[in-house]
């Protein structure tokens, strides 16, 4: 057998060739067991453009989250180049933050307000207690994109909390009762992931002062591949509609009347009797909002759902109208998992093992983007198959072979890394 110093040498020439990365760091033994020919890792940074497809913040969350996964250094340019403004907001920076603290050690640099490049030296990935807090409405669900990943992937038997402060129920964003109601029930089912999530105070643009508390314990073993094809019927409809601050409570009882008659229209959803959503009046918040996220679920096993947010200017009705329209077209589009569920699921589908299906509606530019940032940041393969449904509905087959992450101790992995 040869040495480690003769393993380090042939690591470096075979850095200097190649920039692919087999998703995890291969241990001295693999390396020599497998002739030596396993892709190696430089330790240059990738780098990542940041204004690829949707070139918005999604790319920085997904890689960041890998890039502190794999500790694989990283470097991102023209970040949220397709919005205006484009560069960090104050939730892409207090996000950028939080990892680089979960990542102990790390160096992050030029993660503050309107940078369009940032370069994250990953360090060591520690179970604790973190708090982020970007001091303006910049939305706590994502916040929650970019570190879960990251505290999941902890060693076994580890367990996290977070203190995530800011808006709660902001635009472009998940609403916090969709991240209750879809995302973590989504995790729990599929993956056997128990997050919990607790709102202690909502928040709102433009104030924010909203807070949640998450639990985060981490994978045991492997994330399993998940196989979606049938996305059944529904029977039954749940969900929130709410009011904050100094708008009056009859605003969201006619948000609601008005989504419950637009459900009963549908003919998709007229025969389903179990209907239930809770109305809110949030007396609690700091500033003032007004919502609804609604939520079907399928005698398979599915949930749906359909959102929208009240803006100034914007009938109570109209808002309803929306959430249910968006929910009955997400249902029509014959998706396993709705338009938002597309692309946040990819990266659990990616670190899981082998071969993941999910059927979907029409792909997003945000599903394409994350499944961009998964294929530069691991070995996972996609491939989108068209398939027409029994019910005559032309759907997406999105196949993941996943890289079946799995923990591997940091003392380890840093003696590979840096003994190139
Ligand atoms: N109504 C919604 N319900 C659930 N999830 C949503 C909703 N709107 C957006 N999302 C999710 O939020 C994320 C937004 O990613 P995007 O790249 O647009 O973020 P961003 O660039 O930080 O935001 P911004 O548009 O402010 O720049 C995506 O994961 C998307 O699925």
């Amino acid at each position: 057998m040869r040495s480690l110093s003769a393993y380090r040498t042939s690591c470096a020439r075979r850095c200097s060739r190649s920039t692919i990365y087999t998703g995890r760091w291969p241990t001295f033994k693999e390396h020599f067991s497998s002739g030596a020919t396993a892709m190696w890792t430089t330790l240059e940074p990738v780098q990542l453009d940041g204004s690829v497809l949707e070139g918005g913040g999604q790319i920085l969350r997904n890689a960041m989250s890998y890039a502190a996964i794999f500790r694989r250094p990283l470097k991102i340019e023209k970040i949220r180049a397709n919005r205006r403004p484009p560069g960090l907001k104050a939730q892409h920076a207090a996000g950028l933050v939080l990892l680089s603290q979960i990542s102990q050690g790390s160096h992050l640099q030029s993660a503050v307000m309107n940078s369009q490049n940032i370069t994250f030296h990953p360090g060591i990935n520690t179970p604790g207690h973190y708090t982020a807090d970007p001091r303006t409405a910049g939305s706590t669900t994502l916040l929650l994109q970019i570190s879960l990943p990251c505290l999941l992937c902890l060693p076994p038997n580890s367990h996290s909390t977070l203190t995530l402060k800011g808006g709660t129920n902001a635009a472009q964003a998940p609403q916090v009762d969709y991240t209750q109601r879809v995302l973590l029930p989504f995790l729990n089912h599929h993956f056997g992931l128990e997050v919990q999530l607790d709102i202690k105070r909502r928040g709102y643009w433009p104030k924010g002062g909203g807070e949640l508390y998450v639990s985060v314990p981490s994978i045991q073993g492997k994330l399993p591949a998940i196989t979606l094809k049938d996305c059944g019927n529904v029977v039954s409809i749940s969900g929130i509609a709410y009011v904050a601050g100094k708008l009056p409570q009859h605003l969201v009882n006619e948000l609601c009347a008005s989504a419950l008659r637009c459900v009963q229209a549908d003919n998709l959803l007229r025969g389903v009797s179990n209907t239930s959503i809770q109305i809110l009046k949030d007396s609690d918040s700091l500033g003032s909002g007004m919502g609804i996220v609604l939520v079907a679920t399928t005698d398979t096993g599915c949930v749906i759902a359909g959102t929208a947010l009240g803006v100034k200017g914007k009938a109570p009705k109209e808002v309803g109208e929306e959430a249910a329209n968006e929910l009955a077209r997400n249902l029509r589009e014959g998706g396993c998992v709705d338009e938002y569920m597309q692309d946040q699921m990819i990266i659990f589908l990616a670190l899981a093992e082998g071969r993941s299906t999910v059927r979907t509606g029409p792909l997003t530019l945000h599903t394409r983007t994350a499944i961009w940032v998964a294929e530069q940041m691991t070995s996972a393969k996609f491939t989108i198959e068209e398939e027409v449904t029994d019910k005559g509905v032309a759907t997406n087959l999105i196949h993941c072979d996943g890289i079946g992450w799995s923990y591997t101790r940091p003392a380890e992995a840093h003696t590979e890394q840096t003994g190139t």
